[in-house]
């Protein structure tokens, strides 16, 4: 069976000395904790140097394309990681993002059977962001494009950013909103005890932006425009009949926008998910039931998550082969354009 895994982290050298730069400026921005783990690791501070994820996020024809053909994953859907360009000021982030965009589309087109990728724009210069998804989908032929959630505090419900879904839908192009730290706004409480990250901000980070872009009217706006979230819909699957219910009782009550569509159909129609980090069987076999099968995709979040263990999971994990199908590669060709 074809295994395409869709939330597969990389970066490039440049992208990595921008971040080290980060890592000791003055940003009280909550990526700041683990931008310093790994782009500035200082060996046994807190472990992060151990795991190596800057050695997993460069390598691409080594260690990486070794385990896939060991574990028999045909694909990696690579992104640049988090938090891509978005921490850079908007010139930098511009021409980083078209430089990681030029090398990925590289690395695809040298391994077409192997490896696809999501272009990345600064989200901070929105025309000129839509011109670079205009030559990443129309020139380099990349297969959709990713966002590391808020820039600088600001979320796609704002109109300020239409241009960039303008241009995604134009494309039919899905963007994948991956966590980073959650925004200055939002951060308070998610500072201590590790829960900056993927225990449990990244989650709220990219929850509150999906459900700011459904309550938000972004859908009537864009009712073709496609987004992919991961790690099993970042809780909110689980959340969506309390989302709905409250949301529908807050317009009757005009204490939120009148939408043209109800958030769950929102969620149904303009959203799929993927497993990454989230290697449950309950979750998924409830996300598939709740959500239905074509919003679901297989994802290892590698090198976050090993490989090994994303494969194994999903080799077993309680669906029907034709669940399984469409887990492992059918939903991800028709999502990304993968042939
Ligand atoms: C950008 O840094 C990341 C770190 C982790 C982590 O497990 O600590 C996970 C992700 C991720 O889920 O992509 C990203
Ligand atoms: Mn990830």
């Amino acid at each position: 069976m074809r295994k395409i895994a869709t939330e597969e982290a990389w970066s490039i050298p440049e992208v990595a000395a921008e971040l080290k730069k980060v890592a000791n400026s003055p940003t009280q921005a909550l990526d700041k904790l683990l931008v310093k783990g790994i782009y500035d690791a200082q060996p046994g501070a807190d472990g992060y140097d151990a795991m190596d994820f800057l050695g997993g996020l460069l390598d691409v024809q080594d260690k990486r394309l070794s385990q896939m053909d060991e574990l028999g994953v045909d694909m990696h859907l690579l992104s640049l990681t988090a938090p891509g360009v978005q921490m850079f000021d908007a010139d930098t982030a511009t021409d980083l993002a078209a430089l990681a965009n030029d090398r990925m589309a590289e690395i695809c087109h040298n391994n077409p059977t192997r490896f696809a990728g999501l272009a990345s724009f600064a989200p901070h210069s929105p025309k000129r962001a839509a011109k670079e998804i205009d030559r990443a989908m129309s020139e380099l032929k990349l297969n959709g494009l990713i966002v590391n959630s808020h820039t600088y505090g600001e979320y796609f419900d704002d109109p300020k950013f239409w241009p960039i879904l303008e241009a995604a839908e134009a494309h039919d192009a899905c963007i994948y909103i991956h966590p980073r730290g959650a925004s200055d706004t939002l951060k308070g409480p998610l500072q201590d005890y590790g829960m900056d990250s993927a225990m449990w901000g990244y989650g709220v980070e990219v929850g509150t932006h999906a459900v700011r872009m459904m309550a938000g009217g972004v859908f009537d706006a864009f009712p073709n425009l496609k987004i992919c979230i991961g790690h099993m819909g970042e809780a909110v699957p689980f959340w969506i009949w309390r989302i709905n219910f409250m949301n529908s009782r807050a317009q009757s009550a005009n204490r939120a926008k009148k939408t043209e569509r109800s958030m769950e159909e929102y969620f149904k129609d303009n959203f799929v998910f993927t497993t990454s980090g989230v290697e449950d069987d309950l979750a998924l076999r409830y996300s598939i039931d709740r959500m239905g099968i074509d919003n679901v995709l297989w994802a290892i979040d590698y090198p976050y998550q090993p490989m090994k263990p994303a494969v194994d999971w999903m080799d077993q994990a309680p669906v029907t082969e034709e669940e399984r199908h469409a887990l492992y590669h059918g939903n991800a060709e028709r999502i990304f354009h993968i042939k």
